[in-house]
């Protein structure tokens, strides 16, 4: 398998090549750039020295024909204007940004505030939730966003069986640095960031829409959550805590039943019925999403928590699984590292 990364040089790029690097099924990776072509990558990236010391390429329709899958790992509003000029019959093309993941283009517009891409290329693309969605034929798959991985893989068992209301959903999200990529900026300035924790884009995040379209999508509901994200002085790693009232006569059991029912074949998803050990350093580095749910008795609400690498299964790693589940690999090919837990 012949792979290139549009994007390369940013934090998603970096994590594909960390991760296709020890791919059995590919054979080459070509590094795409649109800023420093000839550039050599490890030159740029020393870490990679002895590794990746080959240039940087420019994109063009030539290039992009000759592999068989292409992963854009750009800016929002990058790829959704250029997929649509490369694309062919012969490439796949896996997108970690969220310029293909809503399917209105007049809500990309309202939440990304960027130009959306063409109307007809995203009705082409497959939402690309891993666990939740046969990719099969696809041609284009827009991998899901870092939050919406965590918070959905988490809620989608319980809204489905009909267990918790989630018309009264509230969800509480804290993400590392990383999520932010790798330009800097005023608000994830180590100065600013490293002994403090702050919320931002309160009720105006471009991961609401997402999440309450797929709830709509995999649970068949249609309502509107409140979702909060937060900065923590960490590189990587997302906790998402969701709150929800339960459904009549609903008991722990039923949550952890549900879990088993959708995930006890999945490789990825990691109940835990300990919360003492629910916490970002248990996943750091691989595609786990680990979650944990607990019923308090007083309120009748349920407390339902997962953790995720940003970078991995926020990104991409959950782009490599659906790279292999597209072509039928084994869904874990390059995807079976031990967590960095410390
Ligand atoms: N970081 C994360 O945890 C996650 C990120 N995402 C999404 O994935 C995408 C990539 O994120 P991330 O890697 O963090 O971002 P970065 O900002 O770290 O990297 C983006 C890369 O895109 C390339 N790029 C910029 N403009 C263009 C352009 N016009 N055409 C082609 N390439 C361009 C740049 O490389 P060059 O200048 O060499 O072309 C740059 O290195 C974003 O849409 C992000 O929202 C999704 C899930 C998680
Ligand atoms: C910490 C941090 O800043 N995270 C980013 C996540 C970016 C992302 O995944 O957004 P799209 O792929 O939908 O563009 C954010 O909250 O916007």
């Amino acid at each position: 398998m012949k792979v290139g990364i549009i994007g390369a040089t940013g934090y998603g790029g970096l994590e594909l090549i960390r991760l296709l690097h020890n791919h059995s099924k590919v054979e080459s990776i070509t590094l795409f750039t649109s800023s420093d072509e000839g550039a050599l990558f490890s030159a740029k990236y020393p870490h990679l020295k002895g590794l990746y010391d080959f240039p940087l390429e420019a994109i063009t329709k030539e290039a992009i024909a000759k592999l068989d899958v292409v992963f854009t790992s750009t800016p929002s509003g990058v790829s959704g204007q250029l997929l649509p000029d490369v694309a062919n019959a012969h490439t796949t093309f896996i997108d970690l940004s969220g310029d293909l993941r809503l399917k209105d283009i007049a809500d990309y517009e309202t939440w990304y505030h960027k130009k959306p891409a063409p109307q007809a290329f995203v009705d082409k693309a497959m939402y690309g939730l891993a666990e939740w969605q046969d990719t099969t034929g696809a041609k284009v798959i827009a991998n899901p966003g870092c939050y919406p991985t965590a918070v959905l893989l988490s809620l989608l068992p319980l809204l489905k069986e009909n267990l918790i209301d989630g018309s009264q959903l509230i969800i509480d999200a804290k993400s590392g640095i990383s999520g932010s990529g790798n330009k800097p900026s005023q608000g994830t300035h180590f100065t600013e960031n490293t002994e403090a924790t702050s919320i931002y884009k309160v009720n105006k995040h471009q991961h609401i829409p997402e999440i309450e379209q797929a709830i709509a999508m995999y649970a068949g509901e249609s309502y509107p959550i409140t979702f909060s994200t937060h900065l923590v002085p960490m590189i990587r790693g997302i906790i998402a805590t969701s709150y929800a009232p339960l459904k009549d006569g609903v008991t722990e059991t039923d949550l952890y039943a549900a879990y088993d029912k959708y995930y006890a074949q999945k490789p990825f998803v990691r109940v835990l019925q300990d919360a003492t050990r629910v916490s970002t350093n248990q996943v750091r580095g691989t595609n786990f999403c680990d979650i944990h749910v607990n019923v308090d008795a007083r309120t009748n609400r349920v407390t339902i928590v997962s953790v995720i690498d940003n970078l991995v299964k926020g990104a991409a790693g959950q782009a490599i699984q659906n790279m292999n589940l597209l072509f039928g690999y084994d869904e874990t090919e390059g995807l079976t590292q031990v967590p960095i837990f410390i």
